[in-house]
């Protein structure tokens, strides 16, 4: 089964209005694991999809959703995979790839059908993100092996972190779509501080492997006006292009970080200074 909602893109201007509850349903994206099922939130952020797939006692297919208007979900599009479950398997068309935790797959515009299943013995979880695409790249695995991983933090500041990035311009061409795997390293809590911005592309976040019964406060909002939402384990949050994302947990975690908009530079990113953040 498909289920999918929409999500409109708002101005920095409105979020000085939200409640809790208007900023939750804005921008938080919950319920991505549902038993057998594959569950899209359809953003008019650089029209970004965001997505979690849980096969377990049946293969799911991709199908189109009627805000694409496509014959098929890839026809204009191309697609990020990153297992944050057990082994998993991922056909497309007619072409296998198997993918442990924390394996991705960069499927590009064009491929007609692309199957999800869970291999025996776990529980596979893909976490999915799609963005229009005007080209056909190739499908490529990128395994743990071949990201290109980057240190980050330092423990007095409780931000020690490992950054891969796995579907990004100098491992997979793509489009507009980029993508990685941040984990804090343990009694470390503070991502993407100092934080940042970057107006030429959206970004959405999606934490995982949070130590039941601990939350993450992920921050939004233009630099000097910012917001929080509280977030638990397995939930995506969506950042517009002015937005901060940074966030603190009352534990370590990992997240994954995807992008799409005008530039495929990673390191295209406006840095706001901890002390002149409000
Ligand atoms: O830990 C971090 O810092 C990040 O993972 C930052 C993201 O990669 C990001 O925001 C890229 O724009
Ligand atoms: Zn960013």
């Amino acid at each position: 089964m498909t289920n999918y909602s929409f999500r409109y893109a708002i101005s920095p201007k409105d979020l000085k209005r939200y409640d809790t509850i208007d900023l939750r349903n804005e921008f938080l994206v919950h319920d991505l694991f549902v038993k057998d099922s594959i569950q899209l939130t359809y953003s008019m952020y650089d029209r970004f999809i965001v997505g979690g797939i849980m096969p377990v006692d049946q293969s799911l297919k991709l199908e189109t959703i009627p805000y694409l208007k496509s014959e098929n979900f890839l026809d204009r599009r191309e697609l990020g995979i990153i297992n944050v479950g057990g082994k998993g398997k991922v056909t497309v068309d007619g072409i296998e790839y198997v993918l442990n935790k924390k394996e991705a797959l960069y499927v590009g515009q064009g491929c007609k059908e692309v199957v999800f299943s869970t291999a025996k013995g776990g529980q596979a979880l893909f976490y999915i993100n799609s963005a229009p695409a005007h080209k056909k790249f190739p499908t490529k695995q990128v395994s743990q092996k071949d990201a290109e991983i980057i240190q980050l933090g330092e423990e007095k500041y409780a931000n020690k972190r490992v950054l891969n990035k796995l579907i990004v311009n100098s491992i997979v061409e793509t489009c507009q779509l980029q993508m990685g795997l941040t984990e804090l390293l343990p009694g470390n809590v503070w991502n993407t501080m100092p934080a940042h911005t970057h107006n030429r592309r959206m970004e959405a976040y999606f934490y995982f492997d949070l130590e039941a019964g601990q939350t993450i406060s992920h921050f939004m909002g233009e630099p000097q006006n910012t917001r929080h939402i509280f977030m638990q384990n397995n939930q995506a949050v969506l950042s517009p292009e002015w937005s901060i994302h940074s966030g603190a947990g009352t534990s370590n975690y990992s997240f994954i970080w995807g992008m799409a908009g005008e530039n495929l530079d990673y390191s295209d990113m406006d840095i706001c200074p901890p002390n002149e953040l409000k």
